[in-house]
């Protein structure tokens, strides 16, 4: 069976979100990856959204973070402000509460969150890429405000992107591509890293006001950490149902964004979510949305149009995706 015909046939609801082991990851032998391979082409193309356990994402600087994101958003409102991500080119920075919002039929997300992208870590001299029309260096809060919050964000966000790299040779076996094909699209880990916080919600809720609304991501795919013990993500299935998503321990979630729908012509799912934050306590959580380089083109792979299946997406490069997501997402509403 084709990629076309294998994606018409997975078109019924899904009713969970399925967990995989990422234990055979860089396994030695060949048939343990592809077997791996095999249940993530199910769940990309079935549900758009998968939890991995076995990610090695060390416990201590998840923990590191999650403290770290507290303590910027407990800071006064005024001392975040002088890094409001209005300030910056692409967006990086403070994202105050409301004045985002992802679902273009809502009126603001009811969540505040810190947004900033890659650099080296402290002390490294290694270069980058030019980032084209996503250019912007990061902007921080001060170490006396946060002390450590700078070093935390980075230790997650350098080892969430090695994760990062180590899922796209399994994304391209699940396509029936070479382990390589990603490579030279992905070398300089186009992934922004956001830290957010949601306040609860209680009482009746306008839907039009929640913590996120409905949208897709926008880059290839997401590594979200959910603060353990809060449901309040939401995936939407093909029956137009709301399933739960919530927080399993020792497990990061992955989902599937535009870029991946684009490339492979809406064989891999980019699936509507949401997050509702109605526990009574604070919420937070830690997405990692990891692109294609910016000046990369989303021509669609081999094996993903036919005549049954015509493209579906006008073709643009990965830079020029986000961007125009970020702007359409902050532009005031
Ligand atoms: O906080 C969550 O669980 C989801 C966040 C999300 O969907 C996003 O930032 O794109
Ligand atoms: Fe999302």
């Amino acid at each position: 069976m084709n990629l076309v015909e294998s994606g018409l046939e997975k078109n019924k609801a899904f009713q969970e979100v399925p967990v995989i082991d990422l234990q055979n990851l860089n396994s030695e032998d060949p048939a343990q990856r592809a077997y791996l391979a095999q249940v993530v082409k199910d769940a990309c193309m079935r549900v758009g959204f998968f939890y991995v356990k076995n990610h090695e994402i060390p416990e201590t600087v998840i923990d590191n973070t999650f403290a770290a994101a507290k303590d910027f958003f407990d800071l006064p409102l005024e001392k975040k402000m002088i890094i409001d991500h209005k300030r910056s080119s692409n967006f990086k920075g403070y994202i105050p509460l409301l004045s985002g919002n992802n679902n273009p039929d809502g009126a603001g997300d009811v969540q505040e969150g810190f947004e900033f992208g890659w650099e080296p870590m402290q002390g490294s001299s290694k270069a980058r890429l030019e980032d084209g029309i996503m250019a912007g260096a990061n902007i921080w809060p001060s170490e006396n405000d946060v002390p450590g919050f700078r070093n935390a964000a980075l230790q997650y966000y350098h080892a969430a992107t090695t994760l990062g790299k180590s899922l796209f040779p399994l994304f391209a076996l699940a396509l029936g591509l070479p382990e390589t094909f990603f490579d030279d699209k992905t070398q300089n880990s186009a992934a922004l890293m956001k830290l957010l916080h949601y306040p609860p919600q209680s009482g009746p809720v306008d839907e039009r006001t929640i913590g996120i609304g409905a949208h897709t991501d926008w880059e290839c795919f997401t590594i979200l950490w959910q603060e353990p013990g809060i449901q309040a993500l939401q995936v939407l299935n093909a029956e137009h149902q709301w399933v739960n998503a919530p927080p399993i321990p020792g497990t990061l979630v992955i989902n599937l964004g535009d870029q991946f729908a684009r490339w492979t012509n809406g064989i891999f799912k980019s699936t509507v979510h949401r997050a509702i934050n109605r526990s009574g306590v604070r919420r937070y959580s830690i997405p990692l949305f990891f692109g294609a380089d910016y000046n990369v083109r989303l021509d669609p792979i081999p094996g993903c149009v036919s005549t049954e299946r015509p493209l579906k997406y006008e073709i643009m490069t990965a830079g020029e995706h986000v961007k125009s997501r970020l702007q359409a997402t902050y532009s005031g509403h």
